[in-house]
């Protein structure tokens, strides 16, 4: 969480900034999931006490405004892609704009060059008498995968030499609407029957809801990967279906079941033999683009020595990754499309994780780790060892993907740090989600089931962030811009290299803000 700006030939020299000063201390301040909405019973951040914000909003509004956070301005494929942690941090940190996961495999499909790729000249000789097996989640929220990719890498595949697959389906309801996976699954199944007509041997063979099932992240719980290999890899569920769409149809009925949480299931043929363990020679493929949810599956399916549960059989595959999912570990080692080289981001120095609650729903404990998180922070600014204390405050997300309005917030702590050893702070969002939990119509209302219920919206949305600057060490004058009305997320890093008292490189996206005598 503390980074050092670069300075001195460390990495690269930057030009002093002719009128803002070095050696403040910066706070960065990311409030995980807050967008900004007009005020209405479904804002939960309209709903919750934000003192601190508000104050910023109304002390200051040459020092507060609107970014954009979501689609193009963030590398995404079109501006109707609603923003994320991950493409967010990454604008946030790279000053540019870098195509994303999403667009390059659509570029990728879209020119044929995916299946032109090592990563799957690799897998394409266990066609001959394997199975290809496609991993990953059924959803078109862009987030995490995409379904038109999948059509697409279903039909590619076959086209080039896969006779026979099976599709491990995990159900979304978070990045999509509750009850979506319906929809989904008959879309995939109806894909697979034309792949039949064409003589090619397609089918689901299990899954699961997101959340229970495979997608865990950071090493959470390893159990939720194990359900996922238990049914994907063993063919080992306690939930027996004879075709996909039964299997949401009916696990749906339990009045407490959602999309995200459906217990693992296997599809079985007449005999009850399961349709589609993964057995030694066959190809896996996990066609998510987004990493951190798929590093854990990946080192299960790849690693040769792994300890963190037992795989009980490990079957000798062929195991590509629709992208490089872990840059460090070169996990997994073979992917179908190259993730982007982000160059010359700003130097991170020391990172601290703040393990979350395992076991307990975000919106049984709102604050989830946000107290400890500010400490941290306050002591790391504190101190005066860092330049630049940068933290993620994860509440406004994780509360908003449950759908449950409250909240509560902490930026006061660290506002108050950078007040003590005359810093800068900067504080701003990496997507909108808390500010709308509803699913509107066209014209903004919200739209309701058939039981006159609002319908949640569990995502997150297109909404822009605010930013704020402020602190006893910002130089009088300093405000933002007027000139740059579709900036985003891109701008920030500029922005705050300026207030480290550096010129931005010429190649950043340009600063938000300017210097102007009082
Ligand atoms: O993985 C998740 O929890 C959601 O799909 C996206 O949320 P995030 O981008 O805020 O992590
Ligand atoms: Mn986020
Ligand atoms: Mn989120």
């Amino acid at each position: 969480m503390a980074t050092r700006p670069p300075s001195e030939g460390k990495p690269w020299d930057l030009a002093a900034h002719p009128r803002l000063g070095k050696g403040k201390v910066v706070g960065v301040v990311v409030l995980d999931g807050w967008g900004e909405a007009p005020p209405d019973p479904f804002n939960c951040i309209h709903a919750a006490e934000t003192p601190t914000i508000d104050a910023l909003k109304k002390g200051a509004p040459e020092r507060w405004r609107l970014i954009k956070a979501h689609g193009t301005a963030v590398g995404l494929p079109t501006d109707d892609d609603m923003g994320n942690s991950e493409v967010g941090h990454n604008a946030l940190g790279a000053g540019q704009i870098y195509a994303q996961g999403a667009k390059l495999v659509d570029l990728a499909l879209a020119s044929g060059k995916i299946f032109e790729g090592e990563g799957f000249k690799y897998i394409q000789p266990s066609f001959d008498n394997g199975t290809l097996h496609l991993i990953g989640l059924l959803s078109d929220g862009g987030v995490h995968s995409r379904f038109d990719q999948l059509q697409l890498l279903l039909k590619g595949a076959s086209e080039h030499g896969a006779k026979r697959i099976r599709v491990h389906a995990l159900t979304d309801g978070r990045d999509v609407l509750d009850g979506s996976s319906v929809r989904f699954v008959e879309m995939l199944e109806d894909d697979l029957a034309k792949l039949r007509e064409k003589g090619v041997d397609a089918r689901v063979a299990s899954g699961g809801g997101r959340m229970y099932v495979t997608m865990d992240r950071y090493e959470n719980d390893w159990q939720v990967v194990k359900r996922g290999w238990d049914a994907h890899v063993l063919g080992e569920a306690p939930h027996k279906f004879k075709n996909a769409l039964e299997a949401v149809k009916k696990l749906r009925e339990d009045p407490k079941a959602n999309d995200q949480y459906l217990p693992p299931f296997v599809i079985v043929d007449e005999s009850g033999k399961p349709v589609g363990p993964i057995q030694d020679g066959d190809a896996v493929v996990t066609f998510n683009f987004r990493a951190d949810r798929m590093v854990m599956l990946a080192k299960a399916l790849e690693y040769d020595n792994f300890d963190r549960f037992d795989r009980v059989r490990f079957p000798k595959i062929r195991y590509a990754g629709m992208l490089q999912y872990d840059g460090e570990l070169k996990l997994p080692s073979h992917y179908l499309v190259a993730p982007p080289e982000i160059e010359r981001t700003s130097d991170l120095e020391k990172y601290e994780e703040i393990p979350s609650d395992i076991g307990i729903p975000f919106n049984e404990q709102p604050k989830m780790k946000a107290l400890e998180i500010a400490h941290k922070a306050r002591d790391a600014i504190l101190s005066r060892e860092f330049d630049q204390v940068r933290v993620n405050i994860a509440n406004g997300d994780m509360v908003g993907h449950t759908g449950d309005i409250e909240a509560t917030i902490v930026g006061k702590i660290i506002l108050d740090a950078i007040e003590q050893v005359g810093g800068i702070f900067v504080l701003t969002a990496d997507h909108g989600n808390a500010e709308d939990m509803a699913k509107r119509d066209k014209s903004g209302k919200p739209l309701r089931d058939k039981d006159g219920k609002v319908q949640t919206l569990t995502s997150h949305t297109l909404n822009p962030v605010p930013i704020a600057i402020g602190g006893p060490g910002l130089a009088p004058g300093v405000r933002f811009r007027t000139d740059l009305r579709d900036a985003g997320l891109a701008n920030v890093a500029a922005t705050i290299m300026n207030l480290h008292g550096f010129e931005a490189p010429d190649h950043y996206e340009p600063t938000l803000i300017e210097v102007v005598d009082n």
